[in-house]
């Protein structure tokens, strides 16, 4: 079963997510529902108990069929399709977590940062929008360049006067789940027991898994240590590779989506020790958005957990993201401030 897979990594422990289940539901929408991402994203959250109405908007008129086709799903969640522009104010209406995978996918050849141009004012548009229907709800960007579109949307909800740190996340969860994947074949682990933090953000060197902070231990060696980094760096354009023009990841992005969102679900119902690594405001390095392992809560960061003892090689790693990384904070700025 799906949950069940999902449930592995998302709930500390089975008794307490149900009875978290039973007691406090949510609304939630995904802005961009009828993409690659869209559609399998919104079926594993049609399946989780802690949704109590999902909304699904997508500029694409199949988006009522999308949410019908879910709907006739046999889990109590409420699905309601939304598509064309002018329907997503009313999408939004009452929407206490915002999850947007809206925008073009990668070719290969193309950098994330390629995507800029088309996705970043797709993002703003729907960052004016949660500014104005649901200014207090948690907004977790998953459209690329991750890098650029939470500063985009930080600057646009700043216009607004509704920006709240604590409530927008870049979604980097797929950096974290390949990571663990990934180290758990090299030592034949079973994967689903592997907690590896990637912290930084979400673009080729910006991308850096802290290995030295496996749980459980794991040892490389720098010959192992280079190649593993890179691929978990890569990883992304791997797929992009093997989908030969059609896209990027989807399925796994969805699996990694849903598991975020379920994640600041469950802090936001009181959960204690939920933890997963995102893009956020920062004040850890001297880059003001940065992703770390953060705690959450009730209204989204509870706590930063910040860099943790580092290795030499990982020292390394973040000192080489820096200037990449305030080179894709400041365009988005300045795009949203323009
Ligand atoms: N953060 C990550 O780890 C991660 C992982 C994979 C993909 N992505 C990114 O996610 C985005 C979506 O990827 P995909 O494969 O689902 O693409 P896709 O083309 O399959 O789907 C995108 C959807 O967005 C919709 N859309 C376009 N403009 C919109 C708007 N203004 N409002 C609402 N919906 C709109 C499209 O109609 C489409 O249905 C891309 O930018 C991709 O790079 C991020
Ligand atoms: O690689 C991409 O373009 C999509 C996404 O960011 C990923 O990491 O798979």
């Amino acid at each position: 079963m799906l949950s069940q897979v999902l449930r592995s990594k998302v709930a500390v422990g089975q008794s307490r997510y149900l009875s978290t289940a039973a007691v406090n539901r949510s609304k939630v929408a995904v802005l961009g529902a009828a993409g690659g991402i869209g559609q399998p994203l919104s079926l594993l959250l049609k399946h989780s108990p802690l949704i109590t109405d999902l909304s699904l908007f997508d500029v694409s008129p199949m988006t009522p069929g999308v949410a019908v086709d879910l709907s006739h799903m046999e889990t109590r969640c409420r699905v309601k399709g939304f598509g064309g522009p002018d329907k997503l104010k009313e999408a939004l209406q009452g929407m206490e977590l915002v999850i947007i995978p809206a925008g073009v996918p990668r070719k290969p050849g193309m950098s994330r940062d390629d995507l800029f141009n088309v996705n970043a004012s797709i993002v703003r548009d729907l960052a004016k929008a949660c500014a104005e229907v649901c200014p207090k709800a948690i907004i977790g960007i998953i459209s690329n360049p991750v890098n650029s579109t939470v500063p985009i949307a930080a600057e646009i909800l700043k216009k607004a006067g509704v920006f709240d740190p604590r409530k927008l996340f870049g979604v980097t969860t797929l950096d974290i789940v390949r990571a663990n994947t990934f180290i758990a074949e090299l030592k034949g682990l079973d994967p689903s027991n592997v907690n590896c933090p990637v912290i930084g953000a979400h673009a080729g060197i910006t991308i850096i898994p802290l290995i030295s902070q496996c749980k459980p231990k794991v040892e490389f060696t720098e010959a192992q240590l280079k190649p593993l980094t890179a691929r978990i760096q890569e990883a992304g354009t791997e797929v992009v590779k093997a989908k030969a023009g059609a896209g990027s990841a989807t399925l796994s992005m969805a699996y990694a989506g849903a598991r975020f969102a379920l994640a600041v679900l469950r802090g936001m119902k009181g959960e204690q020790g939920v933890v997963e690594c995102a893009y956020v405001k920062s004040d850890v390095t001297e880059v003001p958005y940065f992703s770390t392992p953060i705690v959450l809560g009730p209204n989204g960061v509870e706590k930063n957990l910040g860099l943790g003892k580092l290795s030499i090689y990982e020292e390394g790693l973040v000192k080489a993201a820096i200037p990449e990384l305030k080179k894709n904070i400041q365009k988005g700025e300045k795009f949203a401030n323009q």
